[in-house]
C-alpha cells in the first residue's frame, strides 16, 4: 500500500523496447513536501520513467498512481495534477512570457488565468519581462518561465528534468532556493533529476540510483554515501554506475 502523503506510487514499472529493458521492475514513492532525485548515469532509465509518469509512454508493465489515481485508468484525472519542465522542452521562442502562460493556462484549464498568471509571474520575478518573447531570455531566464509556466496549475507532482542545466552558480542557486521554496510552502512532491550531485545533496530529501533500468540504492544523500563507504555522493555514484553488480542486491 503506498504511504498516506503519497503523491506518486510506482510499483513494477517497466518499460522494454525488443529486448532492451529500459526501465526494469521499478518501485518508489514521492510524498508530500518532498524533493526526491532520479538519479542514474547515461541510459539508465530516467526520462523513460518521467515519460511514462507523464503518461507520454505506455508502461511494458506495472502501475503509476498520482494521488491514488490509476494514470493507466484515469489518465486525464491523474494528469490534471501533474506539470513538468525540462531544459530540453523550451516555451515557444516566438511568444512573449505572458503569451506563453496564457496558452498553457489555457491548455490545462486554469480558473481565473489572469490572476494566476500575475502571481506566478510575480514569485519568478518575471514581471519586467511579460512582453519579451521567450528566445530572447538568457538562460536563467527561460528556467524561470518554464518553472512558472509548471506551477501555473498548482501541481501536487512536479517532474523537473536536470532544471539547472546549462546555468550559471548563481542562476542555479536562485532555481534551487526557488523550488526548495515551493516545495516547502505547497503540498506538493517533486521529482528531480540530475546530473550535478552537488546540487542533489544540497536540494533532495531522498535519492534513487537507477542503473541499466532497475533502482539499486536508496536513501537521504547526504548520509548514503558513509553508509556504503563512499567519501561523497559522487564517489558513490561513480561506484553505482561502473559496478552496478556490487549494489544489485534486492533492496529490503
Ligand atoms: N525509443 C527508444 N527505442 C529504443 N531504445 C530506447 C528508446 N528510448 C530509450 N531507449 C533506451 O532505453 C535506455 C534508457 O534510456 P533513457 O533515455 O531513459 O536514459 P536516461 O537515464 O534518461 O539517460 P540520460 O542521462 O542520457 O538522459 C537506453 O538504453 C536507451 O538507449
Amino acid at each position: 500500500m503506498p504511504h498516506a502523503s503519497a503523491i506518486l506510487a510506482v510499483r513494477d514499472l517497466g518499460k522494454r523496447y525488443g529486448t532492451t529493458r529500459a526501465v526494469d521492475g521499478v518501485s518508489f514513492e514521492v510524498r508530500r513536501n518532498e524533493i526526491v532525485g532520479l538519479l542514474g548515469p547515461n541510459g539508465a532509465g530516467k526520462t523513460t520513467t518521467i515519460n511514462m509518469i507523464l503518461g507520454v509512454l505506455a508502461p511494458s508493465a506495472g502501475e503509476i498512481r498520482i494521488e491514488g489515481v490509476d494514470l493507466a485508468r484515469e489518465r486525464e484525472r491523474a494528469l490534471a495534477s501533474t506539470n513538468f519542465a525540462a531544459v530540453y522542452a523550451p516555451l515557444p521562442g516566438n511568444l512573449t512570457v505572458q503569451q506563453n502562460l496564457r496558452c498553457f493556462g489555457l491548455l490545462y484549464g486554469v480558473r481565473d488565468l489572469a490572476a494566476r498568471i500575475e502571481e506566478v509571474l510575480a514569485e519568478f520575478d518575471l514581471m519586467r519581462f511579460r512582453h519579451t518573447r521567450c528566445g530572447l531570455l538568457s538562460s536563467g531566464e527561460q528556467t524561470r518561465v518554464a518553472l512558472a509556466k509548471a506551477m501555473l496549475n498548482r501541481p501536487r507532482l512536479l517532474l523537473l528534468d536536470e532544471p539547472t542545466a546549462s546555468l550559471d552558480p548563481s542562476a542555479a542557486q536562485h532555481i534551487r532556493h526557488a523550488i526548495r521554496a515551493i516545495a516547502s510552502r505547497d503540498t506538493l512532491g517533486i521529482l528531480w533529476t540530475s546530473h550535478n550531485m552537488y546540487e542533489v545533496e544540497a536540494v533532495c530529501d531522498r535519492v534513487l540510483f537507477l542503473s541499466q533500468g532497475r533502482l539499486l540504492l536508496e536513501g537521504d544523500p547526504k548520509t548514503l554515501p558513509r553508509e556504503h563507504g563512499a567519501p561523497s555522493l559522487e564517489a558513490l555514484f561513480i561506484r553505482v554506475a561502473r559496478e552496478p553488480l556490487t549494489f544489485a542486491e534486492p533492496m529490503a
